[in-house]
C-alpha cells in the first residue's frame, strides 16, 4: 500500500492522518498539548511539546493503519500559522516558549507603529494590517526581551521559524532551516509581490537577516526525515499554513471560490487569482498554496473566537458537557427569543479589528433559558462569518456562489443551516471534513508524484451535504440589523 502522511499541527492539538490514493482516511491519531497563559493576553506553547506530540501521533497513525516508512510516499505539513519560535542552531533548543498567534503582548507596540503612520506601507508590502497577530513584532519582542538573544541572532547562532520551520528542523535532525511561502506571507516580513524577505520591513522590525529561514513553494521536495524517527526516512513533500492548506484541500483553485473553516476561530479565505488584492475592507491578503512556479493569492477574514465560544459554554458556564451537545440543546428552542451573543472574548478580528471589544449577551428576559443562549452562541458564529463575507464580496467585487465549509464545528447541522440562511448562499460540506490535512496531503502528493496533477485531486473531493438558504432575504436582513446593534454594544468595552 502506498499512502501519504499529513501532519496537522493545530493550536490546541497535534494530529496525523494517513490518506490513501482515493483520498480516504486510513489512520489517524491526535494529542492535545498544554496551553500556557503567563500573563493577561499572553499565550505560549512549549515547542518541544509540539514536536513530541507531533512525532508521537505520526507514529500512532502509521501503526493504526499498519503502514511502514517504506509505504509512505511523502509527508505533508499543515500548521497553526504566525506562532513564532526562536531556537539555538547548535543545540536545537528554543530560547523561549513559542509566542502563539493569539498572544497580544505586542498590541501596544503595534498601536505605536500604526500611530507613526506605517499602516499603508506595511499593507502594500505584505497584504497584512499591523497587528500583534503576526510574527514580526513577536520576533522583535523575543530579540529585545530574552537576555543575550539579539547579539546571538546577529551572529547567526539562532534560527527563527513558524511551526512548519520547527517541524522541518526536527524532522530532518537539524539539517533544514526552511519556511513555506504561505507561512512566510503571515510573518509581516515577506514582500508578497517578490515572495522574498523585505529589507525595509526587516529594518522597521529590527530583525537581523541571519535568523531567517529560506522560503520555498508549498508543494516542494523539502528533504527527507531522519531515518531514526519513523522507522526509515520519508520524503517531505510540502507544507502550508493550515488555512491555506484548507483552501487547497477544498479544491478552491478557481478565482472567487471560498471556504470557511470553523475551528477554535473561523478563517474564511477566497481565491483571488495570480495577483494580490489589497483590501479596502480590512481583510488580509496572503499567498495561497503554491505548486512550483504557479502562484495564487487569497483574501482572508480571520475571526478569533468561533468554536471556542462553544468550549466556553462547556468549560466556563457548564451548560453543556461536550461541544457536540450544543446542537441538540440549541435545537430544543425554535429561536433565541431575541437573545444575541457576540463572541468577542478575545476582541474582534476581521473586519472590525477591535482589540478592546468583549463578549456580550443582550436581550435577556425572565424567559431566557440555557437553550436560547446556546442557540445565540451558534448564531453569533454565523453572523461574524457573514460580516467577513460582506467585506470579501465588496473587496473582490464579485458574489460568493457557494461557501465550502470544514473544521470541527462544521459538523453542526443547525449552525450550517443558519449560516446558509443568514448569508443567503448555499453552504457545501465535503465528505472529508479534515480538509486541512487533506490539503497538506495534496501538496505532498503532487510534489512526490503520488498524484500526477490537480485533475486527479478534483476526484478526491466529494460533497457530503448542501445547505440551501430557507430564510427569506427580508428576515435575514432584519436579524443582521439586530446583530449589528448587539455588536455595537460589545465594542470598545475594555479600557
Ligand atoms: N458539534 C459541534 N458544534 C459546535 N462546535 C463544535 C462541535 N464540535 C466541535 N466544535 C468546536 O470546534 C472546535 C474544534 O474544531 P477543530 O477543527 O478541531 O479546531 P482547531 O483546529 O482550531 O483546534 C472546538 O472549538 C469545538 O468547541
Ligand atoms: O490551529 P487552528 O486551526 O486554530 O488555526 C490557527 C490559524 O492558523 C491562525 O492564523
Amino acid at each position: 500500500m502506498s499512502v501519504l502522511l499529513s501532519l496537522d499541527q493545530g493550536t490546541t492539538s497535534s494530529r496525523a492522518i494517513v490518506f490513501d490514493r482515493s483520498g480516504s482516511i486510513r489512520g489517524t491519531a491526535q494529542r492535545e498539548f498544554t496551553q500556557y497563559y503567563p500573563a493577561s493576553g499572553w499565550v505560549e506553547h512549549d515547542p518541544n511539546e509540539i514536536w513530541e506530540t507531533q512525532l508521537a501521533v505520526a507514529r500512532e497513525a502509521m501503526i493504526h493503519c499498519g503502514v511502514a516508512a517504506a509505504d509512505v510516499a511523502a509527508i505533508g505539513i499543515a500548521n497553526q500559522r504566525e506562532t513564532t519560535v526562536l531556537w539555538d542552531r547548535s543545540t536545537g533548543q528554543p530560547v523561549h516558549p513559542a509566542i502563539v498567534w493569539q498572544d497580544r503582548r505586542t498590541a501596544a507596540h503595534c498601536d505605536a507603529l500604526r500611530d507613526a503612520g506605517h499602516t499603508a506601507r506595511v499593507q502594500q508590502k505584505t497584504g497584512l494590517l499591523i497587528d500583534s497577530y503576526f510574527c514580526a513584532t513577536k520576533l522583535q519582542w523575543l530579540l529585545e526581551n530574552v537576555p543575550g538573544v539579539r547579539k546571538r541572532a546577529e551572529h547567526g547562532e539562532l534560527a527563527f521559524g513558524t511551526i512548519d520551520s520547527w517541524l522541518f528542523w526536527n524532522l530532518t535532525g537539524g539539517k533544514l532551516h526552511a519556511i513555506d511561502v504561505s507561512n512566510a506571507s503571515r510573518t509581516m516580513l515577506m514582500n508578497i509581490e517578490s515572495c522574498q524577505w523585505d529589507d525595509e520591513l526587516l529594518d522597521l522590525f529590527q530583525i537581523p537577516k541571519p535568523v531567517l529561514p529560506e522560503i520555498f513553494p508549498s508543494s516542494h521536495l523539502y528533504g527527507e526525515t531522519d531515518a531514526s524517527l519513523l522507522g526509515g526516512s520519508i520524503l517531505i513533500g510540502g507544507a502550508a499554513g493550515d488555512q491555506q492548506a484548507a483552501l487547497f484541500g477544498q479544491n478552491c483553485t478557481e478565482v472567487g471560490m471560498a471556504k470557511n473553516t470553523y475551528g477554535t476561530g473561523c478563517f474564511m479565505l477566497m481565491n483571488v487569482g495570480e495577483r494580490p488584492l489589497h483590501s479596502r475592507c480590512k481583510l488580509l491578503t496572503s499567498v495561497a498554496c503554491t505548486t512550483g512556479s504557479e502562484r495564487q493569492y487569497a483574501l482572508e477574514g480571520s475571526i478569533f473566537i468561533a468554536g471556542a465560544i462553544v468550549q466556553w459554554l462547556r468549560d466556563g458556564l457548564g451548560i453543556i458537557d461536550s461541544s457536540s451537545e450544543i446542537e441538540a440543546l440549541a435545537s430544543s428552542v425554535a429561536d433565541t427569543d431575541g437573545v444575541y451573543l457576540v463572541p468577542a472574548l478575545a476582541g474582534l478580528g476581521a473586519p472590525h479589528w477591535d482589540a478592546y471589544a468583549r463578549g456580550t449577551i443582550v436581550g435577556l428576559s425572565r424567559g431566557t433559558t440555557r437553550a436560547h443562549i446556546a442557540r445565540a452562541a451558534l448564531e453569533g458564529i454565523a453572523f461574524q462569518v457573514a460580516d467577513v463575507a460582506d467585506a470579501m464580496i465588496e473587496d473582490a467585487t464579485r458574489p460568493i456562489a457557494q461557501l465550502r465549509v470544514d473544521g470541527g464545528a462544521a459538523a453542526n447541522n443547525l449552525l450550517m443551516q443558519f449560516q446558509a440562511d443568514i448569508l443567503q448562499v448555499p453552504v457545501v460540506r465535503p465528505k472529508i471534513i479534515e480538509t486541512t490535512a487533506l490539503g497538506a496531503a495534496y501538496l505532498a502528493g503532487l510534489a512526490s508524484g503520488f498524484w500526477s496533477d490537480r485533475s486527479e485531486l478534483a476526484k478526491v473531493w466529494q460533497t457530503d451535504r448542501v445547505f440551501e438558504p430557507t430564510m427569506s432575504a427580508t428576515e435575514s436582513q432584519h436579524r443582521r440589523g439586530r446583530w449589528n446593534d448587539a455588536l455595537e454594544r460589545s465594542r470598545s468595552w475594555e479600557v
